[in-house]
């Protein structure tokens, strides 16, 4: 039985916030964030939490498929941003869309997280003889980071991107082979929400919370390293060859690296779409927003063989070959 990637939507928050706003409160400027990061503009989200916006994304699912909400298994959310240590993201999620036949529960792998869900469901899936599934990307970035440091605000936007899954007997479509790797040697480069105490019976829960912090340039070197061996070993198991991919759908975490990726494998731009302009870095939620839009304007159609790769906090990185 196969994994077959049935509905895809996505949601932003309405609020627009381009360069040259936060130029008004941080020293940047829209010349060096577009120079050095692609982005022009990101969403932020006012009042709807990380729940909320993945709510939005399953209710779009479900009216696009028209599939009953009872007949979903399993509801699996990625984030790094959730609403809360618990109830998981996913739960709150399930409870609103009432899908009282699914069991649902969140994934830590911050923008590798989508990629790993879906290795995570179909295993599921396919052990538990489960049929219909729905993973989420959702982010409220926007909370966790320091508006203090412009090196790192600039950076992030709030979304969710989502995917409906089936299992089928079809041979069609299907994930051709996975790819997954972790260097948690590396994971003091990326980190959120560290919540430090040297109290025994702390008086103050939570104590404080640490914000998003990064070590720029040891990711972004991670991230041209890896993100392309992490490829090569995909395509090879999957058996085909490296110009036989359609599209690489990139995690959306800078323009100059997916360009970099691009150059490393020899292949043609254009077939690493970029939207990073119009979403900023939305962490796990950046490669199924990416995935939609493909799928939407027709440029992903049934039949194409498609890379799918997240790379991020953990370190981590993560390669899907996926004949859509
Ligand atoms: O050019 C410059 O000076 C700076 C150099 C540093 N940059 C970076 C560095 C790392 C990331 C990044 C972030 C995440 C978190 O989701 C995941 C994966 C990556 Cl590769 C994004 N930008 C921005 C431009």
């Amino acid at each position: 039985q196969n994994l077959k990637m049935m509905y895809t939507s996505h949601y932003a928050p309405d609020l627009v916030i381009k360069n040259d706003d936060l130029a008004q409160i941080m020293d940047t400027s829209d010349e060096w964030i577009t120079q050095r990061t692609g982005i022009k503009q990101r969403h932020i989200s006012l009042k709807e939490n990380t729940s909320l916006l993945a709510t939005r994304v399953a209710k779009q699912l479900l009216e696009k498929s028209g599939w009953d909400v009872e007949s979903l298994d399993i509801i699996v959310v990625a984030t790094m941003s959730p609403d809360a240590y618990t109830p998981a993201t996913g739960a709150i999620v399930q409870g609103n869309i009432g899908a009282t036949n699914a069991i649902a529960f969140d994934i830590s792998a911050a923008c590798s997280g989508y990629i790993y869900a879906l290795s995570i469901v179909e295993s599921m899936m396919k052990n538990l003889n489960f049929k219909r599934g729905l993973i989420i990307g959702s982010e409220n970035l926007s909370k966790i980071l320091d508006w203090k440091d412009r090196s790192t605000a600039v950076l992030f936007g709030d979304g969710a991107g989502g995917t409906l899954v089936e299992l089928s007997d079809q041979e069609d479509s299907k994930i051709l082979s996975s790819d997954l790797k972790t260097i948690g040697s590396k994971s003091e480069y990326l980190t959120a929400g560290e919540t430090k105490t040297l109290e025994t019976f702390p008086t103050n829960v939570p104590h404080n919370f640490k914000a998003f912090q990064m070590e720029g340039r040891e990711v972004y070197s991670f991230a041209t390293r890896e993100v392309p061996k992490s490829i090569l070993r995909a395509v090879k198991a999957a058996k085909i060859d490296l110009e036989e991919v359609d599209y690489f759908l990139l995690h959306q975490a800078n323009a100059r690296i997916i360009k970099q990726v691009a150059k490393k494998l020899k292949l043609d731009e254009d077939k690493f779409p970029i939207n990073i302009d119009e979403y900023g870095n939305t962490s796990a939620a950046s490669e199924p927003i990416l995935f939609d839009e493909l799928v939407q304007s027709g440029r992903i159609k049934r039949g194409m063989t498609i890379a799918i790769s997240g790379f991020g906090g953990g370190l981590t990185v993560g390669t899907h070959i996926i004949r859509y």
